[in-house]
């Protein structure tokens, strides 16, 4: 386990503590940072030496309890999760940070509402300005002071989003490549990614083929 100071970092999060993580794939690191705003617990999944000046290996994952822990397959979210934590433990090496913003920041109940709207006949984006909310709510303001706990300042970060490349830019966190995360198409989902595609700017044409097991 990698030692790390257990000091705050900057104003807007606390770093709080770690503690070894075994996944099937790697034993990980988590650490946990406290945000002052909100009291939420922001988390880093570490594996391997991250903070030898080289560009990481990285995820930034938003909160998604539906795709993440139940198994949804509305999305693609818990695929993404878990072929970004295979990806890194290939490596030996990266970081996954799991961002508690929930929806694209709205909450779960809001986003369950605008399921319910999909069910309508919604889209994902229509369903979030239905409810009064942006196409996305995010704010990635925490990835920096999180790195910096780590000593990370370049990423190569798996994504198909272009808008979480330029906000990672837009706080001084280089990205030094980005890694195409293109899991899970399923029957449930094409509607979802081929709106993110068309109206969010996600990176996934031509679209990929149905993931096979155990393919990233
Ligand atoms: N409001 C809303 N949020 C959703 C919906 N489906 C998934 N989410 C949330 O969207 C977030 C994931 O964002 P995505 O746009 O799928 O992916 P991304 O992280 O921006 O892009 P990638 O890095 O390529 O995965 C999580 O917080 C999910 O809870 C939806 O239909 N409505
Ligand atoms: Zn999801």
């Amino acid at each position: 386990m990698q030692p790390v100071a257990e000091t705050p970092v900057k104003e807007e999060l606390d770093y709080v503590t770690s503690c070894a993580l075994p996944t099937p794939w790697a034993q990980f690191t988590l650490h946990a940072f406290v945000e002052h705003a909100t009291g939420k617990e922001h988390l880093a999944m570490v594996l391997g030496d991250i903070g030898d000046g080289q560009p990481v290996l990285a995820r930034v994952h938003s909160e998604c309890l539906t795709g993440d822990v139940l198994y949804s397959q509305r999305c693609d979210c818990g695929a993404q999760l878990e072929g970004a934590l295979r990806k890194v433990a290939a490596e030996g090496r990266g970081v996954v940070l799991y961002l508690r913003q929930e929806g694209r920041g709205i909450g779960l109940i809001n986003k369950m509402r605008a399921y319910r709207l999909q069910e309508a006949g919604y889209d994902t984006v229509q369903a979030n300005e239905q409810l009064g909310f942006k196409a996305d709510q995010r704010d990635y303001a925490l990835v920096e002071p999180m790195l910096k706990q780590f000593n990370v300042t370049s990423l190569r970060l798996m994504t198909n989003n272009p808008r979480k490349i330029a906000a990672m830019e837009a706080l001084g966190v280089k990205v030094a490549e980005r890694v195409p995360l293109l899991v899970n198409r399923n029957k449930f989902n094409q509607h979802y990614l081929n709106t993110k595609a068309a109206k969010l700017g996600h990176m996934m044409t031509p679209p990929p083929p149905a993931a096979e097991d155990g393919e990233l």
